[in-house]
């Protein structure tokens, strides 16, 4: 029986509407456990770790190397907590289920995931998360948390920030589709694949899953599952910070997950984003919900 650890992590560093520290109570409220046990999985409670308030912190404090980005001595202490958490769930023979938060999790999920194996990432997000503080348009963190982990450009050498077994040529969108600029050149640049919505319009969810399953896993110990709720719909998922029209409709999401279950390669898994303060009777959180189940093998018959 899989043994799943969640672990919140209610922090809205990386972005800047509030709200989305938020997630992992909503998630919860959703019936996360409730899913996950009906799933058939023996499901585990880690808490919340514990994020100060951004009110209460300077989102400025920073030297100048470190450019455009907010937040991040704040980032680095979450980050180094969290990847503890994640490398001692997997070494209790466990899956962390990490509950954002923003995306800026994603770099201690990784690093923690990475810190004793070689492990590939599925990205299902409408963006690329690759900028550098001095690419970011925004000086948001959460649209840097993979640039990060694979330490590219001005991220290279942040120890804090890079997740030593990660190679770019495990590394996979899925449903692209809102890049800025030079973070396509980047992402062109890279050894990463890249399946935009357009892959998905041509080839169909079934076929890009499958290759993002296989790339993703070619050759490591397991994969990390990196779900931002925007890489649906704004229509089925309201409850996000940076919607994005035109993105994956409740069923190619659902077949998505069911694949990772299906493939056996999980190694461990977030779910980030959900703002309940955007969010519609959260339907957003209880979607994210529902997808965790999917992809720990919950079935239809
Ligand atoms: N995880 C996210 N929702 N990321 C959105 C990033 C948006 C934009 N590319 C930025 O860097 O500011
Ligand atoms: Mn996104
Ligand atoms: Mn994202």
């Amino acid at each position: 029986m899989t043994a799943v650890h969640i672990i919140g992590v209610p922090t809205d560093y990386g972005q800047d509407r509030r709200g989305v520290d938020m997630g992992p109570s909503a998630i919860r409220y959703a019936g996360l456990a409730r899913e996950l046990a009906a799933a058939g999985v023996e499901v585990e409670d880690a808490g919340d770790l514990p994020v100060p308030r951004a009110e209460e912190r300077d989102p400025d404090y920073r030297t100048p190397s470190e450019g455009n980005a907010k937040f991040l001595r704040e980032t680095e202490d979450v980050s180094d907590r969290l990847a503890d958490a994640v490398a001692d769930t997997v070494a209790d023979g466990a899956t962390p289920l990490v509950l954002g938060g923003d995306h800026s999790v994603a770099i201690g999920s990784l690093r923690g995931s990475a810190r004793d194996a070689d492990v590939g990432a599925v990205w299902f997000d409408a963006h690329g998360d690759y900028n550098t503080p001095t690419t970011s348009p925004s000086g948001n963190v959460h649209g840097m948390p993979l640039a990060a982990a694979l330490g590219h450009a001005e991220w290279a050498g942040v120890e804090w920030a890079n997740a030593p077994r990660l190679r770019e040529e495990n590394v996979v969108y899925v449903g692209l589709r809102a890049l800025d600029d030079t973070e396509r050149a980047a992402i062109r640049g890279s050894e990463m694949t890249a399946y935009t919505m357009s892959d998905i319009d041509e080839r169909g969810i079934t076929d890009v899953v499958e290759a993002a399953i296989t790339v993703a896993g070619d050759g490591v110990d397991g994969v990390h599952v990196s779900l931002d709720l925007d890489w649906l719909d704004p229509g089925i998922a309201p409850g996000v910070g940076t919607p994005v029209r035109g993105g994956v409709t409740y069923r190619e999401a659902h077949y998505a997950m069911e694949r990772v279950a299906e493939s056996d390669v999980l190694r461990s898994m977030e779910v980030v984003e959900v703002n309940p303060v955007l969010d519609e009777h959260n339907e957003t959180a209880e979607l994210a919900t529902e997808l965790a189940a999917s992809a720990f093998g919950k079935r239809i018959l």
